[in-house]
């Protein structure tokens, strides 16, 4: 048996029939070729006679997606056969699906016909398919509930007839994997010719087993898988084409098939879904959700940043997530803590880790997500609480365009306040050469910006500069006032209370290594 199995796409087929969810042409066009860079094997493109745009939808992906097979489906009879034959004929590949109910309950209550009609139509339907296209596949709608051996008879006459594929369905979510498997196996060993056709399932998730029971098929035979991205799908959805392949792959000790898809296609085919069928994939959903490679416990962090392997199956860029996300929340630990300090510039001892620990702890109680800037807010915060942490005690400026800009700074360090005076190039100028005369550290101001954090007359400015005393090492500082001034001095105070904070640090390592 051939180690390969074929990935059926019926996200715009089944996955339209989600309630609520309408695609247009264009749209479905899109998802199509989506689709065909994940390389999934068939697309279900649509209902061709359900509706004109389904049947405009199915002749444009035929006509312009190529590399794939595109199926569309039909009901047992000959106008919806001579339907999809028509949207399909563009196609580089085209499959006909043509479908009809073998359960008890299907025949009584809605189609009202007898096991032998339906047996003859099946028959009739997969011959009048065949004559347009050599790709002709038959399902059995509500297979799992169906009399074993009539499905096997039905089954049996439709390859008889030129089905190269027949689809098991599990219509309503009715089966559990362990019967599922067994079903497949028997359909495996006993229907006659079924060596001839391909073997697929479509399961539905009514009791969240779609996925389960797929899998359970393909260990016991099937070869095509159907399901629709993200799950969607009438009622419960489908099985979620992307947890079939990542399961298949991943676990590929386990079933030893494989498929041709592109994994690292699966994230955007499914942002692309969810964005044009306005379903929204839940945070915790396997494999594309929000959650699935994000950590936010403590002691799960610590192991991820040791070895990613430690609490993650897979690897995010091979879903083609860039990389896993440390979320900083009130499960969190120190080393989680000190990597997010790290990554925005800060190392810190480990008093002072412990100190700013607890700060983002009792945060982190009342805040849900905690952003980088709320980081720097606790560390600045940690900074002033330092013994030589200067901070604006008052600023007075004399500028005009005929007077020599002059500022005087008052500063404080530890309740101390130091005060000087001097003159600059300009207010700004002026300011810095004060504060230098206090701290008694000469700075080069690299670069400084301004930016309004609100409009009109009293916007708050946001001043952001860089200084540097040896060229080399190079200190931020940033500033929020509405007297652009105010905020300038604020800025440069505190680049100059993190050189002197890192100069501590500096000497303390040098101290250390010693
Ligand atoms: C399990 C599945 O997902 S099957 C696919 C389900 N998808 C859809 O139904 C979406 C698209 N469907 C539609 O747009 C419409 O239902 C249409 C255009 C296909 C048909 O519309 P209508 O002709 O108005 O019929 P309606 O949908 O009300 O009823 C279905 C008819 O098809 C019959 N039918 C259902 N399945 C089959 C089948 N596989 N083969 C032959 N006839 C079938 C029903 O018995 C019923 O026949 P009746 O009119 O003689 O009672
Ligand atoms: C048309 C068939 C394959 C179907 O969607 C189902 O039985 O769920
Ligand atoms: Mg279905």
């Amino acid at each position: 048996m051939s180690q390969r199995v074929y990935i059926f796409d019926t996200t715009l087929r089944d996955g339209e029939q989600s309630p609520g969810v309408s695609l247009n042409v264009p749209e479905k066009v899109q998802i199509a070729k989506q689709l065909a860079r994940l390389g999934v094997d068939i697309i279900e493109a649509g209902f061709p006679i359900s509706s004109p745009g389904d049947f405009e939808s199915v002749r444009a992906i035929a006509r312009e997606v190529k590399g794939v097979t595109v199926a569309g489906l039909s009901r047992a009879n000959f106008l919806d056969i001579d339907r999809a034959w028509e949207a399909l004929r563009g196609a580089e590949q085209a499959r006909i699906h043509t479908f009809i109910a073998t359960s008890d309950i299907h025949l009584k209550h809605k189609l009202c016909m007898t096991r032998e009609q339906v047996l003859e139509a099946a028959v009739a339907a997969v011959k009048h398919a065949k004559a347009y296209t050599s790709d002709v596949e038959f399902s059995a709608e509500d297979a799992s509930r169906s009399d074993f051996d009539f499905l096997c008879q039905v089954l049996a006459a439709a390859i008889e007839a030129g089905a190269t594929v027949v689809n098991i369905p599990d219509t309503v979510g009715y089966s559990i994997p362990l019967e599922w498997g067994r079903l497949i196996n028997d359909i495996c060993h006993k229907v006659p010719g079924i060596e001839k056709a391909v073997v697929s399932v479509h399961c539905h998730n009514d009791l969240g087993m779609a996925v389960a029971n797929s899998l359970a098929a393909v260990l016991n035979g099937a070869r095509q898988v159907e399901g629709a991205i993200n799950g969607i799908g009438e009622r419960a959805g489908n099985a979620a084409v992307e947890e079939v392949i990542m399961a298949l792959h991943t676990r590929k000790d386990q079933f030893g098939v494989f498929t041709r898809a592109h994994t690292e296609e699966i994230y955007r085919t499914s942002r692309l879904v969810s964005a044009l069928t306005g379903m929204k994939v839940q945070a915790n959903k396997a494999i594309v959700g929000d959650n699935a490679f994000a950590h936010e416990a403590g002691i799960h962090q610590d192991g991820m940043l040791k070895d990613r392997t430690t609490y993650e199956i897979m690897n995010p860029a091979m879903i083609g997530i860039s990389k896993s996300n440390l979320v900083l929340g009130k499960h969190s630990g120190r080393h989680a803590f000190r990597q997010r300090l790290e990554s925005l510039g800060y190392v810190l001892s480990k008093e002072e880790l412990n100190s700013a620990f607890n700060s983002f702890k009792k945060l982190s109680d009342k805040k849900m997500n905690i952003t980088s800037e709320d980081i720097e807010a606790i560390i600045e915060e940690e900074m002033s609480r330092l013994p030589h942490a200067f901070a604006l005690d008052y600023l007075h400026i004399s500028s005009g365009t005929a007077v020599v800009p002059t500022a005087t700074v008052g500063l404080r360090r530890d309740g101390q306040l130091s005060e000087e005076a001097a003159c600059g190039n300009g207010p700004v100028d002026a300011i810095c050469k004060a504060v230098d005369k206090i701290t008694g550290i000469n700075c080069t101001m690299i670069s400084w910006g301004i930016n309004a954090v609100t409009s009109g007359k009293d916007a708050l400015g946001d001043v952001n500069l860089k200084v540097t005393t040896d060229g080399c090492k190079v200190f931020t500082g940033r500033g929020i006032s509405t007297d652009i001034l105010e905020a300038s001095a604020k800025a440069y105070i505190n680049a100059v209370n993190k050189l002197i904070w890192d100069s501590m640090h500096t000497e303390r390592e040098v101290g250390s290594e010693k």
